[in-house]
């Protein structure tokens, strides 16, 4: 699937960023476009990837490349009144090969959380093709504003997209690393398992597989809007000199052996989709009330079998209640594991984003509170108890 994706404010630069380092390394062919816009000037000069001439510096005469520090309510002033200038970099963008539009942004910040869902809307108006978010939920850690951006803009973000697909920094955050060096291990997390998911609907031809999925398939199961979550389990394996065990039948192959290993690829693949499922997902969540579902098979097509998917596929109608689950292969000769991604759509039982919006609330009574307060308080501290001082002016 042939995608172009912006980054809105510093992670969602650098998401899209990683996002067309990996396409390079793995020949995916899905990023078509991708550019990067932010307040910050010196986020778009850290990115490595993304053109220069497609990194869009906006806000500068109200923060003079600074960034909007946190205050996503100034990120979605400034984003309307430049939309123009990210609309100018898209222009060069050829939409007709293009399937769909990705959005990318940290929800807990300013640049992006502000910013994101107005681009989106303001790309849902110009053109016919979906507009996909992808929105980054802030640790539990990082404080009650951020918790207060992230809902607000999340609610946002929703109402304004095809479909929004979450990650949860909460969810992957490791104890003990250096912020960054974090960033970059969730970043490439984040990279493998959509990589995997949209790379799936470009297979062009020449590889031996079953049923490979179609970009119409990721369309359709984004179709009807809501939220997303993707879940990912891998095994390695060795690639085996024939493929399919056709060539091994046509030169007399031990046909005792086939038989033991469609059921072993069988029986990987729906261990596979189990993990996958019921393993740590991009936005943690029941995956019961999930209402569509697809599943990818990616791996060498001698590892890949319309059974094993089948099942697979059965499995998970059973454990969603969704009558709507997709599943084909994204065959990748040499890759060395077989790997099964899930994307749940439509996923409503989510307690992550309950007590996110119930932070957000306490926050924000907080804040109004100490707004309140802060003007007597000052009074009473500048000025002196019996009122004796006066000031100068
Ligand atoms: N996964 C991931 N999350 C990040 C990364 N950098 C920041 N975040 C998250 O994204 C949120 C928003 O941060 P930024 O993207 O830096 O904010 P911004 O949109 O540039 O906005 P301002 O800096 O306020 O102008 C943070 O609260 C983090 O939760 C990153 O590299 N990867």
């Amino acid at each position: 699937m042939k995608l172009a994706m912006i980054g809105f404010g510093q992670a969602g630069g650098k998401i899209v960023d990683k996002f067309v380092e990996y396409d390079k390394r793995h020949n995916s062919g899905i990023v078509k476009a991708a550019v990067a816009v932010n307040t910050a000037k010196a986020d778009l000069m850290g990115l490595k990837h993304i053109p220069k001439e497609k990194r869009v510096l906006i806000g500068q005469s109200r923060v003079k490349g600074h960034g909007v520090g946190a205050d996503n309510e100034l990120g979605a002033e400034i984003a309307e009144e430049d939309v123009d200038e990210v609309q100018s970099a898209i222009d060069s963008v050829p939409v007709h090969e293009v399937d769909a539009f990705l959005v990318v942004s940290g929800l807990g910040g300013g640049t992006g959380s502000g910013g994101a869902p107005v681009l989106a809307k303001h790309l849902k108006r110009i053109y016919t093709e979906p507009v996909y978010g992808l929105g980054v939920l802030p640790g539990s850690d990082e404080g009650g504003i951020y918790t207060l951006n992230a809902a607000r803009s999340f609610q946002t973000f929703v109402r304004e997209v095809d479909n929004l697909l979450v990650f949860d920094n909460d969810a992957w955050r490791k104890t003990g690393e250096s912020v960054q060096g974090g960033y970059d291990e969730i970043n490439e997390e984040i990279v493998k398992r959509f990589g995997i998911l949209f790379g799936a609907g470009e297979v062009t031809g020449g590889e031996v597989a079953e049923s490979v999925v179609d970009s119409s398939e990721i369309i359709n199961t984004l179709a009807g809007g809501g939220v997303s979550t993707v879940g990912y389990a891998r095994e390695e394996v060795e690639e085996k000199q024939n493929s399919g065990g056709l060539l091994s039948r046509l030169t007399g192959g031990n046909d005792e052996d086939d038989g033991l290993d469609t059921a072993r690829t069988t029986n990987r693949i729906t261990s596979l989709v189990r993990k996958a499922a019921l393993g740590r997902l991009t936005l943690p969540c029941e995956i019961e009330g999930a209402e569509r579902a697809l599943l990818v098979l990616a791996g060498p097509p001698a590892y890949l079998n319309r059974k094993g998917i089948e099942r697979g596929r059965k499995w998970l109608e059973e454990q969603t209640g969704s009558m709507e689950v997709r599943g084909g292969d994204y065959p990748v000769t040499g890759s060395g594991f077989v790997a099964s991604v899930i994307l749940l759509s439509g996923v409503t039982n989510v307690p992550r984003i309950k007590e996110l919006q119930q932070v957000a609330i306490e926050a924000q009574e907080n804040i109004d509170e100490i707004n309140q307060e802060s003007e007597s308080n000052l009074e009473s501290l500048v000025n002196d108890d019996e009122d004796e001082l006066e000031s100068l002016f």
